[in-house]
């Protein structure tokens, strides 16, 4: 299998038996109306042991947490707010009972914070690595929740925060013998890597002080989610390189330029990346400061065939629709390693 989502289109169901499915596959969640005022949101995203995490990059409560956080994220990328979850874990002869209850610490951990309810679940053995895989229900008022077909011409492109850092991060854990955990600047990206912060007070006002918004959650890297907004809402994205929020920029260990390849193409940064009109960003840039979201424009949306563009020093560049592909020839010999 070359491609995560070729085949996806073939056993994709045509039509709906339930009337009230109003979004199937295709966006970071499905949704559905289950009363007058609210629409529910479903999601899963599942971690594995060697693809997502290593016992050298993660700690337990790390892996529980992040599982948590990358669906919550999806939730958030949907303008709503995550209410329960289910877990299923595959669980090999190596992990321990204290290593999975220190999972679900870091699972409740950040469930707790948002008054998430921990539902139910399945437990296996499996002679492969350890899997977890994490449901979550979430919630939205009818009618506001956020797809990535909403973008037009002459909305500018936000994010709600510094991108790269998990990368790095990751980076630091693999290629760094003599880790310096007390310093901070490693710290930081670490936490990024290790306890991404899903932005779910973000998606809340993209979904209730806009208008319209096209929104993403960035899970494989601002190019490839630029490019999902950029082929589902038909226009084209021009993000300006210079004003990127780079994660790693000031860390002694990164050029620039390694700070912006994880930037573009890194992934697991969480942040959303959203288009909105133009008009409405002023207010909404001041409301998101007040909440402590450090929210930039990175660009704009134009007409014209998609398309995802860099601009730098005056010249343009087309972005590649690279990210992290499951199936790459680059990852398949990763995972088989
Ligand atoms: N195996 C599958 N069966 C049915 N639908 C799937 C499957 N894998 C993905 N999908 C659907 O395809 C769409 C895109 O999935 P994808 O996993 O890329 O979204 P995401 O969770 O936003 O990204 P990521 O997994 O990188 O965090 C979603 O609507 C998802 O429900
Ligand atoms: C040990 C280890 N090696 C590599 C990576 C990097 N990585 C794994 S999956 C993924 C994209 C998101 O996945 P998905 O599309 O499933 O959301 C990325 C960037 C990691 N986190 N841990
Ligand atoms: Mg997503
Ligand atoms: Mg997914
Ligand atoms: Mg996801």
């Amino acid at each position: 299998m070359e491609d995560e989502f070729a085949w996806l289109d073939r056993v994709s169901p045509r039509r709906f038996f339930q009337p009230n499915v109003t979004e199937g596959i295709g966006d970071d969640a499905a949704i559905y109306q289950t009363s007058p005022k609210f629409e529910d949101i479903l999601c899963v995203d599942t971690l594995v042991e060697g693809i997502h995490f290593a016992r050298e990059t993660m700690l337990p409560t790390d892996i529980g947490y992040k599982a948590l956080a990358v669906n919550i994220s999806d939730v958030a990328a949907m303008g709503g707010s995550p209410l329960y979850y289910i877990v299923s874990a595959a669980v090999p002869a190596t992990w321990t009972e204290d290593d999975l209850i220190m999972i679900y610490r870091g699972m409740r951990e950040l469930g707790d914070s948002y008054e998430m309810d921990l539902l139910g679940g399945d437990t296996v053995s499996t002679d492969g690595p350890l899997v977890l895989s994490v449901t979550v229900v979430g919630r939205t008022e009818k009618g506001k929740y956020l797809t990535r077909r909403d973008a037009e011409a002459g909305d500018v492109l936000v994010i709600t925060g510094p991108l790269g850092g998990s990368a790095a991060g990751l980076h630091l854990l693999w290629n760094q013998g003599e880790l310096d955990f007390e310093d901070e600047a490693n710290r930081t990206l670490l936490q990024y890597h290790q306890r991404p912060d899903p932005q779910v007070i973000a998606g809340r006002m993209f979904a209730h002080e806009t208008s319209r918004a096209a929104v993403n959650d960035i899970s494989d890297g601002l190019a490839s989610e630029a490019w999902e907004i950029a082929e589902a809402s038909e226009v084209s994205l021009h993000i300006d390189q210079d004003v990127l929020p780079l994660a790693a920029k000031w860390h002694p260990q990164f050029s620039d330029e390694q700070a912006l390849q994880h930037a573009l193409f890194g992934g697991e940064d969480f942040q959303l990346l959203a288009a909105l009109p133009a008009d409405e960003w002023p207010a909404l840039e001041k409301q998101l400061q007040t909440e402590g979201i450090p929210a930039l424009k990175i660009g704009t949306v134009q007409a014209g065939d998609p398309a995802v563009t860099l601009h730098a020093e005056g010249e343009q560049v087309p972005l590649l629709k690279k990210g992290y592909n499951h199936f790459s020839a680059e990852n398949q010999r990763k995972g088989s390693e």
